[in-house]
């Protein structure tokens, strides 16, 4: 069943002009051309397996450029080789004696070693004919466990307690697959308010997610506060009281003014203020938290918070409410699973961030796993969608009544159509071509 030897990997800058459209604008990013570094790594058997990190548009080429940076850390050994011992392979890639520095785990090369790992991972799951979260929901704990890099999280959370935690989720498993097949897991959508877009674009985008059967949803902030009242105010008065807002500044502010910015907005009720100020300020977010929480407003982050290390503090200084892990910001799936058994320890939901391209697609099997295998709890929790570049995937999500439905097909959903992936590689790809 296994594949042998990963005998080539490649790697593309693929991106695609979101920018024209004000798509995934916000108020750091105000011109995101959504992209990605796409790996495709192949065997001696001819099996292919892949992967991707995701970018905003320029800049790609420095991550496709640490990815084959990288490759010679891959190429040459054979999956079973590399998941006997995922761990410590893991800590070939993150630790290399000569490239950590250019790190450690952050930053372009922790993008890089996403790529590679997530096309790993693809390769696993299709070796073994299953959808990456099935091939975790499945796997034996302490098999999982041996996946995942302690190093630097041991204060927080040790070896015994995370197989304690995955042990105990054993029970009622099957129900909770039985469940996620029957209803998806619940999602919100940011697609309505992106921060470039009119109201009048707004208001006709959210009238078709509410007849849709839309019930969360997501708007940007922070560049201007008397656009934002007009703009949260529009919203909540067309989603009623009932349905669910959160705000998201995407790390406009610095501390205090966060805190009088998102007072101001409180009236419209958000469940949460996410990225309200530097992805980095640990103990700036815990004290917005602090001065939040009477007002009934948590703080969501995640999306550029680099590494299990972090993480790891966040949850210790009360600092986030909301963990939002990211498929492709991590170091793949290996250090997510850190981070979501550190979640459930600290009792912290996590409502992953996605959208972007392929970040639907792929963060869809964490939290199904987190749900099926950890958390056994859907309580505060949803994840983001994003209706954006599907049409370019092998296996697209499936979104039913604002629910994710379990991926059926083998792999980690991360294959790109091959004619999406031509058309637009930057930058000689046609799309490209026209708009220079
Ligand atoms: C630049 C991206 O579109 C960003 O705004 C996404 C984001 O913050 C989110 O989806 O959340
Ligand atoms: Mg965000």
């Amino acid at each position: 069943k296994m594949t042998k030897k990963i005998i080539k990997l490649t790697v593309r800058d693929v991106r695609f002009p979101t920018s024209l459209e004000q798509h995934g604008s916000d108020a750091m990013h105000t011109d995101p051309d959504y992209s990605v570094a796409y790996v495709v790594i192949e065997t001696d058997q001819g099996m292919q397996g892949y992967g991707l990190t995701f970018t905003v548009g320029r800049g790609t080429e420095i991550v496709v450029c640490a990815v084959e940076a990288l490759s010679a850390l891959v190429v040459g050994k054979s999956l079973e080789e590399i998941v006997s011992d995922f761990r410590g392979f893991y800590r070939l890639l993150t630790s290399d004696g000569q490239m950590r520095w250019i790190g450690p785990e952050k930053g372009v090369i922790q993008l890089a070693t996403a790529a590679v790992l997530n096309a790993v991972w693809d390769l696993w799951a299709r070796s073994e004919g299953k959808p990456l979260w099935k091939l975790l929901v499945d796997m034996d704990p302490r098999k999982l466990i041996s996946c995942i890099d302690f190093r630097y999280i041991t204060d927080a959370l040790t070896e015994e307690e995370a197989l304690d935690i995955l042990v105990k989720a054993q029970t009622g498993k099957q129900q909770r697959v039985d469940q996620m097949l029957k209803e998806g897991y619940p999602a919100y959508t940011t697609s309505c308010a992106w921060l470039g877009y009119s109201d009048q674009l707004l208001k006709q985008l959210c009238t078709d997610a509410l007849n849709d059967g839309w019930t969360k949803f997501k708007v940007k902030v922070g560049a201007d506060l008397k656009d934002d009242i007009r703009r949260c105010s529009l919203i909540r008065q067309m989603i009623g009281p009932h349905n669910t807002l959160m705000i998201d500044a995407n790390q406009r502010w610095d501390v205090g003014e966060a805190i009088t910015w998102v007072t101001r907005l409180a009236e419209y009720k958000p469940l949460w203020i996410e990225e309200p100020t530097s992805p980095d300020d640990i103990l700036g977010h815990a004290a917005i938290s602090k001065a939040l929480a009477p007002l009934g407003i948590g703080v969501a982050t995640g999306e550029q918070c680099h590494n299990r290390v972090m993480f790891k503090q966040f949850l210790q200084a009360s600092a986030l409410q909301f963990v939002q892990i990211d498929s492709c910001r991590l170091g793949s799936v290996n250090e997510n699973l850190a981070v979501l058994l550190m979640a459930h320890k600290f009792k912290v939901p996590v409502c992953p961030h996605a959208g972007g391209v392929g970040l639907c697609e792929l963060v869809q099997h964490l939290i199904l796993f987190d749900y099926i295998s950890v958390s056994a709890s859907l309580d505060n929790r949803m994840c983001e969608f994003v209706d954006h570049l599907h049409q370019h995937f092998r296996s697209p999500v499936v979104i039913q009544n604002a629910h994710y439905m379990p991926p059926k097909d083998p792999g980690y959903s991360c294959e790109m159509l091959e004619s999406s992936v031509q058309t637009h590689q930057y930058p000689q790809g046609q799309v490209w071509k026209k708009l220079q």
